[in-house]
Parts: structure tokens; C-alpha cells; sequence
């Protein structure tokens, strides 16, 4: 989209899409890109929340200047997050608008320093003071954590837009569509879960810090830093949020198997199976060497189940399979079910590994049989596997 688009009354979208980034992160990919959202509040003074990926800065100075016309200057940088994303231009930012006044916070001084080398003009506000810009007042909420220890959000109180940075943000670009009514939301939700569940998720406890911060606020519009604006349901993303930040799951199983010769992928869906004669209706089965592990974590905190099947390979188990674990050893998630089946061929070692895993990773009740099998999977090992997704499924059903 070459031209701003106006979000609330003296509100604009100047954002950029990145459809040229392959991995967010250099990490997590992006089949449909990603959207860097600056917004332009235009009262008597002119405020950016925050900037874009340095590559993007024409095209977002570009819509600033079809909005202002080509002499009027941006007088203050509002810097909700120094993510490089959103900060990545401001050096040059403050070399195209001299005049420029930085607003930030405490915890940001120092990384824009250290960052950028910038010193100069820095304003540095506190938790709940404000700015009037004349036409808007522009109020901030410290939320540390949500993600790094400097994020905060901006309010405006005139339009009750609040600018809530990465939080209820996602992947994909903003194309055609920048708002939750004018886009396919069940894409864009799944790609929220997705971001919230890999960047955010591990920092639930202070999400939940923020959302009661904001919760005698009156918001009208939730303008994230990532994907859609959301004007119609505001309510219902925060929601979303505040359900997963909780560690609240839906009843469905998600099975991961790491298998190189098809024989624990064999364990893995036998046990899919009898979660379906058991009606569980929401089952996905992930091979961890092809599912990129993003989208298996995404689904991982999406349900309360969890089955993790692996095959040993050098003692320990598969290597995808060993990265899956790492990565939710980091994410502190609770209150799921965890199943294991581990396959060997000489040294029985997995299951101890998987165990562990199943037992410090978070508060996760292990459900048995632990299935454990030998190279291939015998008769009695598919009725051990049927047996744990038996289990498992009676334990859904009775949290439905
Ligand atoms: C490169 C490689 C390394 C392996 N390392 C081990 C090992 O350390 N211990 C073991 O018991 N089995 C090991 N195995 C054997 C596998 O665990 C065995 O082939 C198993 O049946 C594979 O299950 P899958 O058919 O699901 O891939 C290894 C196999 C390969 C190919």
C-alpha cells in the first residue's frame, strides 16, 4: 500500500510491509511476510509511534510526506520497543527530522545509546504521564516483559487508540486489508497465536501484568506494531490473550513424532487414532523434522494435550525431536497432559531423557503407559500407544 490510511480521526497507518525477510528472527518464517506498523497521530504536533525496519524507511517517510506534505516535520518518535524492527530507523529518522524529540522511557535511554549511538533529544516520560499534542493526548503504560524490559504501550485518549506494540500483534502483511473486519481473521489469528506463542508466550506472567494495567482503560482500537488493526472486536483479541497468557487450553491432542524409518511415526498414530474413537475432534500430528517447530509450538499451547514420540539417534533423541524440547523447556508452559514413546535399537536411554523432559519442563502431568519399543513396533506395543491415547482422551473430555 502506497498511501497512509486513517485509522481513527488524525490517526494514520504508515506502516510497511516486509515481504523480502524469510525467517522473523532470522528464526521463525513467514510464508505471507510480515507488517511493520508505524502510525502517525496528527494533532497540533505530529507524533510517529514507532519506526520501521531500516530497509523500509522510504516507504514509510514516503506516506508521511504524501500525508503532511513534503515540508512539515515529525516532532516527536514515540519508541514503544527497541526490537530493530521498530527501532531500526531511527538513527536515520533523526537525520531527515533534525527537530526530533525522542519519547521513551528509562529502560530504553541506555539501548538507544548502545543501539543507534543516539543521546540527543531524548525525552524520558514515566509510567502514566502524558502528552498533549493539541487534538491528542498520548498517555504510556510501562509494560516490561511484553517483550523486552523497555516495552511500553501508547493511548490515545481522544480516539482510545491504543498503540499496544507487539502484543496482540502478528505475522503476515497488511495487503489491501489493515483492519480485523477487512481481512480473513481466521488466517491472521492463527498467525497471532504463532507469534504470541514463540516471541511473547514465555513472558505470559507479565502479560498478564499488563492486561490488568489496562484493564479500567476504555480502548476502541488495538493498533499493534505486527498484522491487522483491530476496530471491530478490540474486546476479543485482549481476550484471546489474556486466555492463552493464562495457560487456559482447548480439548484437543497435538502428537509430535521424530522418526527417520516410519516405525515411531507407526506409535505416534496408532495413538492419533484412538484419540479419534475416543471423539477427541482436534488432533494434529506433527513430524518434527518437516513441521517447522513455530508452527508446532503454536499448536502445542493451543491444545491441552501433548504426545511426544521419538526414535534415538547417537543416545539421544532425534535431533528435531531434541530442538522441540529446548525450545518449550524456554517457553514455561503449563497445565498440559503429556504423554512419551520412545523407540531404541541398543541403548534405552530415551525414555529417561523424555522423562525428565516430561517432568521439569513445566507443571505437566505425565499420563502412562510410557510406551517404549525396540527398533519396531510389535502388537503389544500398538495396544500400549492405543492405551495412552485412551487415556489421554478420557482426560480431555473431562476438562471439556
Ligand atoms: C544415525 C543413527 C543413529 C542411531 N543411534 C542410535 C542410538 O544411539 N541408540 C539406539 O538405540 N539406536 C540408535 N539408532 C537406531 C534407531 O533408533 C532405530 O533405527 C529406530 O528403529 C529408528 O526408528 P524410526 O524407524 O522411527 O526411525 C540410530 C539410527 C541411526 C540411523
Amino acid at each position: 500500500m502506497n498511501n497512509a490510511v486513517e485509522v481513527a480521526k488524525g490517526i494514520y497507518w504508515v506502516g510497511v510491509n516486509d515481504k523480502e525477510t524469510d525467517l522473523f528472527e532470522a528464526l521463525w518464517p513467514l510464508p505471507r511476510g510480515v507488517a511493520y506498523n508505524s502510525y502517525l497521530v496528527t494533532g497540533e504536533k505530529v507524533a510517529l509511534i514507532d519506526t520501521v525496519k531500516a530497509f523500509f524507511l522510504t516507504d514509510l517517510v514516503s506516506k508521511v510526506k504524501r500525508l503532511l506534505g513534503e515540508d512539515k516535520p515529525i516532532d516527536y518518535l514515540v519508541v514503544n520497543h527497541m526490537e530493530p524492527d521498530h527501532s531500526g530507523s531511527i538513527k536515520i529518522l533523526k537525520t531527515l527530522y533534525p527537530g526530533l524529540k525522542i519519547i521513551c522511557n528509562g529502560q530504553t535511554v541506555k539501548m538507544l545509546e548502545n543501539f543507534y549511538s543516539v543521546t540527543d533529544d531524548v525525552v524520558q516520560i514515566k509510567d502514566g504521564e502524558e502528552i498533549d499534542l493539541g487534538g491528542h493526548v498520548l498517555k504510556f503504560f510501562l509494560t516490561p516483559m511484553v517483550h523486552w524490559p523497555e516495552t511500553m504501550m501508547t493511548y490515545d485518549k481522544t480516539t482510545k487508540t491504543l498503540f499496544s506494540c507487539d502484543a496482540f500483534g502478528g505475522f503476515g502483511c497488511l495487503e489491501g486489508g489493515i483492519f480485523d473486519d477487512e481481512v480473513d481473521m481466521s488466517y491472521y489469528e492463527g498467525e497471532i497465536l504463532r507469534y504470541f506463542s514463540n516471541i511473547v508466550g514465555r513472558y505470559s506472567d507479565q502479560v498478564q501484568t499488563a492486561i490488568a494495567k489496562l484493564g479500567d482503560v476504555d480502548i476502541k482500537i488495538v493498533a499493534p506494531s505486527h498484522g491487522p488493526i483491530h476496530r471491530s472486536k478490540p474486546e476479543h483479541i485482549i481476550r484471546l490473550y489474556d486466555r492463552w497468557s493464562r495457560h487456559e487450553t482447548e480439548c484437543g491432542a497435538v502428537i509430535v513424532y521424530g522418526s527417520m524409518y516410519g516405525n515411531t511415526a507407526k506409535l505416534a498414530n496408532a495413538a492419533a487414532r484412538e484419540l479419534a474413537r475416543e471423539e477427541i475432534n482436534h488432533i494434529i500430528v506433527h513430524d518434527a523434522a518437516r513441521d517447522h517447530v513455530s508452527f508446532i509450538i503454536r499448536d502445542i499451547w493451543r491444545y491441552r494435550g501433548l504426545i511426544l514420540a521419538s526414535c534415538t539417534y547417537n543416545t539421544m533423541p532425534f535431533p528435531p525431536m531434541a530442538d522441540l524440547m529446548a525450545h518449550l523447556e524456554n517457553k514455561k508452559m503449563k497445565n498440559r497432559l503429556i504423554g512419551i514413546m520412545g523407540n531404541y535399537t541398543w541403548s534405552p536411554g530415551i525414555m529417561k531423557r523424555l522423562k525428565d523432559f516430561a517432568q521439569t519442563s513445566g507443571k505437566w502431568e505425565l499420563l502412562s503407559p510410557e510406551v517404549v519399543i525396540q527398533s519396531s513396533p510389535k502388537d503389544e506395543d500398538y495396544t500400549k500407544a492405543a492405551e495412552l491415547g485412551k487415556n489421554m482422551a478420557q482426560r480431555l473430555k473431562a476438562c471439556q
